[in-house]
């Protein structure tokens, strides 16, 4: 009989005795970076699911797993899908998805769209105490998992607590994390209150469990090399900041200061932009991640990496979550109201896919989410209601194949790559001259954490000058300044910028062409330029319309959110008049996602009546052009 894990890393004595306890224990496991947490989570549903004695066994739909980002729920999926093939049809969801499926199944009369994540959470929490749970399609469950667990804070924390005490009697648990990696305190905003936070859902499982059973995982085994290991003998101080006798701020400032020390004594590439950075960069075969403290920094990495003809990926925030682009192609196409699996993949086959998007598994998954479908078929309006509802499921988004990405430490939690190149960090004193408020221990386990992503390369690099990208507060976007305090250069590109509501169309090319000239000629990282239509505003507050231009076609137009935005940060002050830029210049395809309109408008551009159809995301900072001639006023 062949071994079905001869693919996957053999399980130490460690893990093991994570993955074979019994599916009603209620298990904390904490553990280092690299010490296969997620790994064991992936062998412990296989194990759960698949266990010899049927009275053990779990069906699949009594095991929920919730996850902090699509990232990490796709991560899962992968990983499952390679080493854990009993456990594929578990239901892994990111708490946010969780929290609006269960709360549309409860109020179903209610339009959960519009309210915002955290206040989705807290419902969902309240909807728990009321037994939502019990009463929806899916009933209890009997095994809840939850890795990273040392992120949970605030309201997503009281969201896990109120579902593991509502389910004391009957659900067991497996939570992993590592405290020393905790670095999403900041949705906290009271430093008081989040210094508290830290480590508190590990404390509330210890005081509220007498038979809690917490084991360790103690070994390494993502780091091959000295230099990808170099962080890694801080992590039990990290874990123990929290309690450190001399205090967590002074504690966590020796810390960052030797990780610091160490990373700079590891090889150093120069400037970003130099040959050898350049060189290395466009040359690796492996998987890479230039990593940054934020999205500041981020966006002119990625935009100087553009300039200078390197392809990569700019990662977008966790909550960002669009839908594939073969959706509405798929439901363009369809014909019919349910597709057979031979049809699915007939249509899949004739829709350019991005890298690493496998037409069986999207068919096997889009199954599932329309449940209620006859044997053998995909309802084509039930996948389009999931769009439209904001529900696509999280496991179904396009895989993140890419080999060069630019993130920030925060989103690339979780995540590993062959070779890391970190921003050479500047000191505590130096990051406080420029933050009002620093919070040193999450300094230090950001440090931490992003030295721990590297598989076998780890370097520092001088990152860009970020001087003139600054944070507009009313509207959160970066925007380019200059040394006046009016000064306006360029403004940042976020999800939703262009518009949904109607399909993309133009004087030269009616909808239907244009979703085929986007699929056939639009691909990420391309470079797309917004052009002002004319220089009326398009109402109260707002800026005129931009045309989105994909080389010489227009492929979209901006949304009216942008088009407050825009107003909002050019409006200096009630009396200052607004010179429109021409043109925005710079700005990348994201990717090319579904997006759901109304029907009408669907319908009466020839896309169908599913409401559904294909738009660019776009991202970057995008720079001014004021004047007639090219080039001028860029800052
Ligand atoms: N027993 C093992 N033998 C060999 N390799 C292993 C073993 N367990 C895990 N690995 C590998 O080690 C790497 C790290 O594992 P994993 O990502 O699960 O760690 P983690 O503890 O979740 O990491 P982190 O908390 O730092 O994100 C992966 O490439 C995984 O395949």
């Amino acid at each position: 009989m062949t071994d079905p894990y001869d693919a996957s890393p053999p399980l130490t004595a460690e893990q093991r005795a994570v993955v074979d306890l019994p599916w009603d224990t209620r298990l904390l496991v904490t553990a280092g970076a690299g010490s296969g947490k997620t790994h064991t989570v992936v062998r412990r549903l296989d194990a759960l699911v698949g266990h010899e004695d049927p009275d053990e066994a779990l069906e699949a739909g009594e095991i929920l797993v919730l996850s902090f980002s699509r990232a990490a729920v796709r991560e899962l999926r992968d990983r499952i899908a390679r080493h854990g093939d009993r456990a594929e049809r578990v239901r892994v969801q990111t708490f946010d998805s969780w929290a609006y499926q269960l709360l549309a199944g409860a109020y179903p009369d209610e339009d959960w769209k519009t309210h915002s994540f955290d206040q989705r959470i807290r419902a969902a929490t309240a909807a728990i105490e009321k037994g939502a749970v019990e009463a929806g399609q899916l009933g209890a469950p009997s095994h809840v998992v939850i890795d990273e667990a040392q992120d949970l804070v605030g309201d997503r924390r009281e969201l896990v607590e109120a579902l593991l005490d509502r389910f004391q009697r009957s659900c067991g648990f497996t939570v992993v994390g590592d405290s020393a990696q905790g670095i999403y305190g900041f949705q906290i905003e009271d430093p008081k209150e989040r210094a508290k936070e830290t480590d508190l859902f590990f404390t509330w499982l210890r005081t509220s469990y007498d038979d809690l059973v917490e084991l360790h995982l103690t070994e390494n085994f993502r780091a091959t090399t000295p230099e990808a290991r170099t962080a890694l003998t801080l992590g039990p101080r990290l874990q123990n900041l929290a309690v450190s006798p001399d205090g967590a701020e002074n504690a966590a400032a020796a810390l960052h200061a030797e990780l610091r020390e160490r990373l700079l004594d590891l090889p150093d590439l120069g400037t970003l932009t130099g040959d050898f950075s350049l060189g290395t960069l466009k040359a690796f075969p492996g998987r890479c991640a230039i990593l940054t403290r934020d999205n500041r920094q981020a966006l002119a990495v990625s935009e100087l990496l553009h300039e200078h003809g390197v392809e990569h990926r700019l990662k977008r925030s966790l909550q960002d979550r669009p839908v594939p682009h073969w959706v509405a192609e798929l439901l363009r196409r369809a014909e019919s109201l349910t597709l057979t699996e031979s049809r699915f993949l007939e249509l899949l086959a004739e829709t350019p896919l991005p890298a690493g998007v496998a037409p069986e598994r999207c068919w096997r998954l889009s199954r599932a989410a329309t449940r209620r479908t006859g044997r053998g078929q995909v309802d084509v309006t039930a996948l389009g209601r999931l769009v439209a509802e904001g529900r696509f499921p999280d496991d179904l988004a396009d895989p993140e194949t890419d080999r060069l990405i630019v993130s920030t430490v925060h989103r690339a939690k979780g995540l590993e790559y062959d070779r890391v190149l970190l921003l050479s960090p500047p000191s505590l004193d130096e990051l406080r001259k420029a933050h009002e408020s620093l919070d040193a221990p999450a300094e230090a386990r950001s440090l931490y954490v992003a030295m721990t992503r590297a598989r076998e390369d780890l370097y520092h690099v001088t990152g860009p000058d970020t001087s003139r990208i600054r944070r507009h507060r009313p509207t959160g976007r970066w925007y380019l300044g200059g040394w006046k305090r009016y000064e306006r250069y360029g403004i940042q590109a976020v999800a939703g910028d262009v518009h949904r509501n109607t399909p993309p169309c133009s004087a030269d090319m009616d909808a239907a062409t244009t979703q085929t000239y986007l699929l056939e000629h639009a691909r990420p990282g391309d470079a797309v330029t917004l052009r002002m239509r004319h220089p009326l505003p398009a109402g109260p507050e707002q800026s005129p319309p931009y045309d989105l231009f994909h080389h010489d076609r227009v492929v979209g137009e901006v949304s009216e959110r942008f088009r407050r935005d825009l107003y909002a940060v050019e409006k200096i002050s009630l009396p200052w008049e607004i010179t429109w830029p021409r043109e925005i210049v710079g700005l990348r395809v994201d990717t090319l996602e579904t997006v759901a309109g109304g029907t009408a408008a669907g319908t009466n551009a020839g896309l169908g009546g599913n409401g559904v159809w294909i738009a660019p995301r776009i991202t970057g900072i995008g720079r001014y052009r004021r004047g007639e001639r090219a080039g001028e006023e860029q800052g």
